[in-house]
């Protein structure tokens, strides 16, 4: 129960909702205990007239005012019983809510580094699985105890005052009923995980298998991917047939069980009647009602104990990931205004996961307004260096300074706020265009939209398209093209107008063309930025006023485009060879 303790926050928050939603539990309850009391009375009320002991008259008002007795009870019980619902339940459905949001927004702070080493499926597992696991602790596993206690309490004070024998061989086959269940409840929870594996898995393959349709497509290999989803689903089938197995074992056992302890209500009821130790045959009625009544919350002990044992379970894996601190942490709380001043003192970084030295000993300086560009080999540390800048990996040594200030000691909100990150893959979302832009600005008017998309050169494209600025990409809309989808994103940081420009190779899939038409508006945009453009072409990099070349993690060349293309060296031969190809074309 350790893990659980995590609620108790939340138990307190909602704490007059939960008092009020059990005292309505309780009353319901009670007024639904008073209906074998009124049958057995009723019962007893026939017995007596049938010995002639009263009157027809007496007979009649006794039998109509029970009835009226049941009706009114029944009535009184169902309404408390849907408040109880209405009361606890949503509590629970609060509950559900508030931690959702409480993971969600723990997610948001934690680092790049966490999702590199957990799996998406993980997070969103225990996003919405385990936090329904924990709902069914909070709300109908504390619903159903309470039943079950005030049930207990209640009808069992009654029996006993009415026919103790009776009551104890009436209880006698509960407990093992309570066990069966629980034992039943266990099996089921464990058969149901791993369908919910095996479901996650054909799940996960049928998305990347719609994902990657274009591959299979033009690889033919359609029949390949029928035959393994076919394997796939059928060990699904298999499993679900296995939990069916034990699912169907659950209502036998319990008509098993609720049909033995009437048959001792009977039989021994019975007996005794005769021999003289109960009174009133009513008794035996009303036993048989609570018997039947008492036999589901007895059920549900089990149930319950299971319930809370899969949410301590759930709930321990959700705390594994609220626990986990972020690797980049805020030290700063008041903001800090960015000026744009970047320098790496000696930097050097392994990736913590993969142990690679991406980059060994990297200095450079750059002031306010000036452009770097960064050229390299693949796999040299280019975009590495721009993920320092952003502090999404912290460096040992504090090499990375903005503004002549170790990255982690500036506000991490205001770090961010100012640079203007263009990545190498540009990710859009499911919106439309113009939400795609404004992403970068959000209270940007639809002026500075088509301005942001002019200057990215995507705006004819955009007005191309039937819906224009509105069209909606993505699985619900269209797919834009390598290049425009390159340019959106470009648009998408040049409209926050940020202090810091970071390209990641964005112009890759743009023609050499509208790549020049591209970086003629960023030189006039970018004039007070401070830019960072990693390329693989030299047309990107030779107005930049510095340029350094990596290779394996290493400046091997720093300088200016007049320099570099006067020394032997990777920048000339990239020069020399894009140069002739120009020619080509
Ligand atoms: N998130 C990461 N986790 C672990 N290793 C990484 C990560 N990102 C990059 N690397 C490794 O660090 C090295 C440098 O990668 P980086 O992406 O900085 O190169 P790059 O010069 O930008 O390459 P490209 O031109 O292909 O984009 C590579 O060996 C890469 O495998």
């Amino acid at each position: 129960m350790k893990a659980l303790k995590h609620l108790n926050k939340y138990f307190f928050k909602y704490r007059y909702r939960l008092i009020i939603g059990i005292v309505i539990t309780i009353v319901a309850k009670i007024f639904a205990l008073f209906t074998p009391r009124f049958v057995g009375d009723a019962i007893n009320v026939i017995s007596d007239r049938y010995n002639g002991n009263i009157s027809y008259e007496v007979f009649k008002t006794e039998l109509t005012t029970i009835t009226l007795y049941i009706i009114g009870a029944a009535i009184i019980a169902g309404m408390f019983t849907f408040l109880m619902r209405q009361t606890i339940i949503n509590v629970s459905r609060h509950i559900e809510y508030d931690l959702k949001n409480e993971i969600y927004q723990h997610y948001q702070v934690l680092s790049l580094n966490f999702y590199k080493s957990n799996r998406t499926g993980d997070l969103m597992n225990r996003i919405s699985e385990d936090v329904g696991k924990v709902r069914m602790y909070v709300g109908p596993a504390i619903m159903y105890t309470m039943n079950t206690i005030t049930l207990f309490t209640v009808a069992i004070i009654y029996m006993m005052n009415t026919a103790p024998k009776l009551t104890l061989y009436t209880l006698i086959p509960l407990p093992i009923l309570s066990v069966a269940i629980y034992k039943l409840s266990r099996l089921i929870n464990k058969r149901s995980t791993i369908v919910q594996q095996s479901l996650s898995t054909l799940s996960t393959y049928t998305q990347e298998t719609f994902s990657g349709i274009s591959v299979i497509k033009s690889y033919g290999i359609e029949p390949r991917t029928n035959s393994e989803f076919d394997t796939l689903s059928a060990e699904n089938r298999q499993k679900q047939i296995n939990l069916t197995k034990v699912q169907a074992l659950f209502f036998p056992m319990m008509i098993l069980l609720i049909g033995l302890s009437n048959l001792i209500v009977v039989y021994i009821g019975g007996v005794q009647y005769m021999n003289g130790e109960i009174e009133d045959i009513g008794t035996i009625a009303a036993f048989l009602i609570y018997v039947n009544m008492l036999t589901w919350p007895v059920a549900v002990v089990g149930w319950v104990t299971s319930l809370v044992q899969q949410a301590e379970a759930s709930q321990e894996r959700i705390n594994e990931f609220l626990n986990t601190e972020p690797d980049i942490q805020n030290t700063v709380n008041e903001l800090t205004p960015i000026k744009g001043d970047i320098e790496f003192k000696n930097v050097s970084f392994v990736y913590p996961d993969t142990n690679i030295e991406a980059l060994k000993d990297v200095s450079f300086k750059l002031k306010s307004g000036q452009t770097l560009a960064i050229l390299g080999k693949t796999g040299s540390g280019k975009s590495t260096i721009l993920d320092l800048i952003g502090r999404l990996y912290d460096v040992d040594n504090d090499g990375v300074l903005v503004d002549d200030t170790v990255v982690s000691k500036l506000n991490l909100y205001s770090l961010r706020k100012s640079i203007g990150y263009v990545p190498q893959d540009a990710f859009l979302f499911s919106d439309s265009i113009k939400n795609n832009i404004k992403f970068g600005k959000e209270d940007a008017t639809d002026d500075e939209v088509i301005e942001a998309a002019k200057n990215a050169r995507v705006h004819k494209n955009i007005i191309g398209f039937k819906r224009g600025y509105d069209t909606v990409l993505g699985e619900r809309g269209i797919t834009l093209s390598g290049g425009q989808k390159q340019r959106v994103s470009i648009a998408r940081a040049i409209i926050k107008r940020p202090d810091i420009l970071l390209f990641d190779d964005c112009l890759s899939a743009v023609d050499t063309d509208t790549e020049e038409k591209i970086l003629k508006n960023l030189v006039k945009l970018t004039k007070d930025k401070t830019t960072i453009i990693v390329s693989h072409r030299v047309s990107s990099a030779k107005n930049a006023n510095q340029i350094i070349v990596l290779d394996d993690g290493k400046v091997i060349q720093t300088g200016t485009h007049q320099s570099l293309i006067n020394v032997e060296g990777y920048y000339k031969e990239l020069y020399t060879k894009q140069l002739s190809e120009k020619e080509i074309q």
